[in-house]
């Protein structure tokens, strides 16, 4: 990744640091930046030693989950951004992670072939990778130093990290704490060259957003030397209660001149010469030394303020795009679950499955009911049961002291979304059978039936008659949820590619300066999309927030495969031309690898595919689709 010091050049440095040490010598400080210099130097000083094999001890599930449940906020505040990161993952062979401000990962997503070789090294959920415990790493150094940081290959301080390549960025709250980081990472062979600045645009998305909802009541100011920044994550924020400064972003501190420190000390009027009328309008205001700025308090909105994102909410109907015959397949079904008879979603991974649901919900008599979505590949076996179900106080070790409710009542009065609904184990589908057929849900522990009305929506990327043939699903679970199925497409079947991509970028770009060429258009509507909409989505979003005003994005600034897909346009046999089995000899052979390799170790596992994916690092949903879907 790095072009200054090739990978021979910084092992021939950390020979001389850590096994002639040398600390100063003149490969070291000539080849190693010195912001991993001195993370090397702290974790020698703590006594790590590099060649040993890094400490690991991941978190029981029970813990991850309290853990997750903790940090709901910044996982909720993130999501956004590690979706459209996770597309580019996947074009790169790369996984998104998010830690919380030690460094325990949160959430690991991505390439799921590098993700098998991540775990390897442990990055994955319930490990930390703090630099106490884990030497030199982009996360933990990142959150040490307090700024976004890029660690390739042998600049890790220990040797079996010499395999990755990361970038992270601290993430920090409206108060300068670091609640967390985010972090891409790849094979060190693997040349990412945007990763750093990908991360950072979208920590900066994530600090952003800390700013929607929490400070009603007291003074925002939001501020930037053009106009047009106003409304997107690139305008300094500043919060005041009685005229002080409380909380504040990174740009906001940065255009005032100002750091953390300032914080409960400045007054508004020490540190502007004119500030803007409070009428929720953007007017022009004044820098201490005469600058001009735009700036608007929150309140009233403005007649000039853009949206308060760049880019649209994916999961908003705004952005879904469906052809004419799918959207009379939503109407029929919002139809249907008025009726209460379920219906079932298939499709690929990524062709909008759950945005779907969420407009059937938005359509339906309970749009004003809850929506409840249920991952029933993403909760672990174990888990599942009690999720949805609930249990009563003390039902089992680990469970919550007041008992819990179960999604399916949750859903009470609204809608149930049962995704990747074919891996649900088949003890649980007889549960569901019998909650479905008498409408009653008996929580664990013994607790009485209690009734339950809810609308279900399932859906499935796996061929579920297939599986009941197989025996791996019901049959009467089956006809129970397929009465009324809707199949979504994939991206690479359809034949209107490119004003698909034309629409979903003008839906996902409010900002008009920034286009696609037309060979750029050309080379996205060649490409295959295994990732399908979302992938589009991310790459879009990706694409946009790197582009510049009035320069349209050219083919350059593509992920390579997709620079590399033919550029003549799908047209009768779309399918034909851009399948996955398009894709090179080389690529082929690696599939078939990895494939094999997962069937070696769900052998070597007895078929229990939880703990082959656990093994894998991967999750069950990915062990899944790539074993009984390829
Ligand atoms: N029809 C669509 N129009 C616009 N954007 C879409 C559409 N479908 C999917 N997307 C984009 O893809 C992302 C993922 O969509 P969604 O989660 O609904 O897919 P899914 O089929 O449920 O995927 P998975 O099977 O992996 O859970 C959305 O957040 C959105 O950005």
């Amino acid at each position: 990744m790095r072009t200054e010091a090739s990978p021979r050049a910084v092992l021939a440095a950390r020979r001389q640091f850590f096994h002639d040490g040398r600390p100063e010598g003149p490969l070291v400080t000539s080849l190693v930046p010195p912001s991993i210099l001195r993370s090397w130097q702290r974790c020698a000083e703590r006594g790590l030693d590099s060649a040993a094999l890094p400490r690991l001890e991941p978190m029981t599930e029970h813990e991850l989950r309290e853990v997750a449940e903790r940090h709901e906020k910044l996982r909720r505040l993130s999501r956004p951004e590690i979706e459209s990161l996770y597309a580019d993952a996947m074009q790169t062979g790369c996984v998104v992670v998010l830690t919380d401000a030690s460094g325990l990962i949160l959430d690991a997503l991505g390439n799921a072939d590098f993700a098998a070789r991540a775990a390897r090294v442990a990055l994955r959920p319930g490990v930390e990778w703090g630099e106490g415990t884990t030497g030199t790493n982009a996360v933990g150094t990142a959150i040490v130093e307090g700024r976004p940081i890029s660690v390739h290959g042998g600049e890790h301080f220990y040797d079996p990290h010499g395999i990755l390549s990361c970038s992270a960025a601290p993430i920090l709250d409206p108060f300068g704490q670091t609640v967390g980081a985010l972090d891409l990472s790849g094979p060190a062979a693997v040349d990412h060259r945007h990763a750093l600045g990908l991360v950072r645009l979208a920590v900066e998305q994530i600090e952003h957003r800390f700013f929607d909802d929490d400070f009603k009541g007291r003074r925002v100011l939001r501020f930037q030397a053009e106009r047009e920044l106003l409304g997107t994550a690139r305008e300094g924020i500043l919060v005041f209660e009685e005229d002080r400064l409380v909380a504040a972003n990174r740009v906001g501190l940065g255009l005032a001149g100002l750091d953390w420190s300032a914080l409960g000390m400045q007054r508004a009027d020490e540190m502007f010469a004119e500030l803007p009328r409070a009428d929720g309008a953007a007017h022009m205001m004044r820098a201490l030394g005469g600058a001009g700025l735009f700036g608007r308090f929150d309140g009233a909105p403005s007649r000039h303020a853009r949206p308060p994102r760049p880019l649209a909410d994916p999961r908003t109907a705004s952005t879904l795009l469906l052809r004419p015959a799918d959207r009379d397949a939503v109407s029929r079904a919002v139809r249907m679950v008025e009726a209460d008879v379920p219906v079932l979603i298939r499709g690929e991974t990524g062709t909008g499955k759950e945005m779907v649901a969420h407009e059937i919900h938005r359509l339906s008599e309970r749009a004003s009911g809850p929506f409840v979505a249920v991952n029933c590949a993403a909760i672990p076996e174990t888990l599942i049961e009690s999720e949805l179900f609930g249990y009563e106080d003390g039902a089992f070790t680990g469970a919550r002291r007041h008992g819990h409710k179960g999604l399916l009542r949750q859903a009470e009065g609204g809608l149930l979304f049962l995704d990747e609904i074919g891996d649900m184990p088949l003890g649980l589908q007889s549960r569901l059978l019998r909650v479905l057929q008498e409408r009653e849900v008996a929580p664990l522990g013994g607790g009485r039936p209690v009734h339950v009305d809810f609308a279900l929506l399932c859906a499935t990327h796996r061929d579920l008659g297939a599986l009941v043939e197989a025996g791996a699903f019901r049959s009467d679970l089956y006809f129970r949820i397929a009465h009324y199925t809707i199949e979504l497409p994939a991206l690479r079947d359809l034949d209107n590619r490119l004003e698909t991509i034309r629409a979903l970028w003008r839906r996902l770009v409010d900002d008009t300066r920034v286009t696609l060429s037309e060979s750029c258009e050309a080379r996205l509507a060649a490409y295959h999309w295994p990732g399908n909409f979302r992938q589009l989505a991310g790459t879009l979003r990706a694409l946009a927030a790197l582009a510049e005003p009035r320069r349209p994005v050219e083919v350059d600034m593509l992920p390579a495969e997709m620079r590399a897909s033919s550029s003549s346009l799908p047209s009768s046999s779309p399918s034909a031309a851009s399948s996955p089995s398009s894709s090179t000899p080389c690529d082929a052979t690696l599939d078939a690898l990895t494939v094999d390799a997962m069937r070696r170790t769900l052998d070597a596992c007895g078929g229990n595919v939880s703990r082959a994916a656990r093994q894998l690092g991967v999750n069950r949903s990915t062990l899944y689709r790539r074993l009984f879907n390829a």
